[in-house]
């Protein structure tokens, strides 16, 4: 058994970015265009038919560009998950997925790693707040890349939520997260949402460690 909370002294790993930054060029901006769309279509109910049909046949027409040029979806996997792609695509922190909100994470040298993040209205449960399966969503991808930082990856196996109270859209949240203990191929690690210091979910998890091999 090894408990994991602090890094050994001399240990040389520092604050390190541990998702890709948005570049703001190329397909990242096009990302960020799309997340607007995709908050701008919430609600659009009061236009007309004719109106938000030809914005349907402008969205396909981008759709149908995109597919046109796209690889196999094979080939997209491979590349999802070499070099940097493998923190680029995922839905929590990829600055190439639209659904992503997305969160940066940086790993701390205490071993610990966290991030900010503000959701808006795609991510709404409760009138106003995020809803509960969002925050379960970022939570145990959090305890995974606390995992991956501190050295000892697996898979979910049991993630427990506690909801402490209701977590606000439009204020930024921040999330952290900790490997807590390794015992065999049995990781715990430990994870929480706050607003202004005060928690809004936590999360315990239990993964394994077991990998599902990467496409190539
Ligand atoms: C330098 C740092 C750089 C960092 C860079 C950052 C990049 C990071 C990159 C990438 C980060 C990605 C982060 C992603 C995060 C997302 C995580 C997910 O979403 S994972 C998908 C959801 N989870 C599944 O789909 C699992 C499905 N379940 C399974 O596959 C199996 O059930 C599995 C692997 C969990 C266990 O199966 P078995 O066959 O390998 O092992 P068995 O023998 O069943 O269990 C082992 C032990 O664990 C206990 N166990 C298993 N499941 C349990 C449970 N639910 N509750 C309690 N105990 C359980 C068992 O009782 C057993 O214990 P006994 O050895 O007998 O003491």
């Amino acid at each position: 058994m090894s408990e994991k909370p602090e890094l050994v002294p001399g240990e040389t790993r520092k604050l390190e970015v541990l998702t890709a930054i948005p570049k703001n060029e190329g397909v990242d901006s096009a990302v960020a265009a799309t997340r607007r769309v995709i908050s701008a279509l919430l609600h659009a109910g009061d236009r007309t038919s004719a109106e938000m049909g030809a914005v349907a046949a402008q969205l396909n027409a981008i759709a149908d560009h995109l597919d046109e040029h796209n690889g196999p979806v094979d080939d997209r996997l491979v590349d999802m998950w070499s070099g940097e792609g493998v923190t680029r695509h995922d839905p929590i922190t990829g600055a190439e997925n639209a659904i992503a909100p997305p969160l940066h994470l940086a790993g701390r040298e205490d071993g610990s790693i966290g991030g900010v993040v503000t959701l808006g209205l795609p991510y709404q449960g409760p009138p106003g707040h995020v809803h509960g399966g969002v925050s379960a969503m970022l939570l145990d991808h959090v305890l995974g890349v606390s995992n991956a930082w501190a050295g000892t990856s697996g898979m979910t196996a049991r993630l427990t939520l506690n909801y402490h109270r209701p977590t606000p859209l439009f204020q930024e949240l921040e999330i952290t997260g900790r490997q807590m203990k390794v015992e065999g191929r049995k990781i715990w690690t430990e994870g929480v949402i706050s607003v202004d210091g005060e928690p809004c979910v936590s999360a315990e998890g239990l993964f394994i460690n077991k990998q599902v091999p990467r496409p190539r």
